[in-house]
């Protein structure tokens, strides 16, 4: 597994080790006991998989308000998308802050999200399918959304992107009251 930072305390990119023979190859995308090993000590509830079919769709800014917040792990499963998580954890010397990486099928990387993090993605190809598992249930009353052009995010497909309804209303960064509180990893 390799572990890289991202400049934001507790967001990790990591990669699985792939084994590669004849008919492909074979990776582990979740053991509890080796992220555990790697400070991941996470219970997850959920896996959510979509499907965006034309390139530069792109979904998010989005969070759960605790106590239902979400922590995720997050991949490609087909295609290739630009993913973005915003550090919303108020006094967080990182607040606002945005880091992006690409995930693909080809590449296996993963983006690991704890709680006080909005989340999105950019499509980059056709029918590009994202997978990503999360630690808290679905709550649509408890959903924040940020709107996806008001963190600075240099989204790497520019011009208006197919969005859905509610992301395409969604109030800016700005005006966001944090229901997150940074707290340092000891
Ligand atoms: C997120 C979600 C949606 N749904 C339903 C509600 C709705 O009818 C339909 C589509 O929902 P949405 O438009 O919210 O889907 P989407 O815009 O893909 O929402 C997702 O975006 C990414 C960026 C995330 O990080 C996720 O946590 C989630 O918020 O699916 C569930 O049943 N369970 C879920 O967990």
């Amino acid at each position: 597994m390799q572990v890289d930072d991202t400049g934001i305390e507790g967001l990790k990119v990591l990669t699985p080790r792939r084994f590669g023979d004849a008919r492909g190859f074979f990776a582990e995308t979740w053991n509890a006991r080796t992220f555990a090993d790697l400070g991941i000590d996470a219970v997850f509830v959920q896996d959510n998989h979509s499907l965006s079919g034309a390139p530069g769709t792109i979904r998010g800014l989005h969070f759960q308000t605790p106590p239902q917040a979400q922590a995720k792990m997050v991949r490609c499963g087909r295609g290739r998308l630009f993913d973005v998580a915003v550090d919303i954890r108020r006094g967080s010397p990182t607040y606002g802050q945005w880091f992006g990486v690409e995930l693909s099928a080809e590449n296996g990387r993963m983006l690991w999200l704890p709680e006080g993090f909005a989340h999105g993605f950019q499509t980059r190809e056709p029918a590009t399918e994202i997978v990503y598992k999360c630690t808290a249930f679905y709550a649509p009353e408890a959903e924040g959304i940020i709107r996806w052009d008001s963190c600075g995010i240099d989204w790497p497909q520019a011009g208006d992107p197919i969005l859905s309804d509610k992301d395409a209303l969604a109030p800016p960064l700005a005006d966001l009251d944090s229901p997150f509180i940074f707290e340092a990893a000891t």
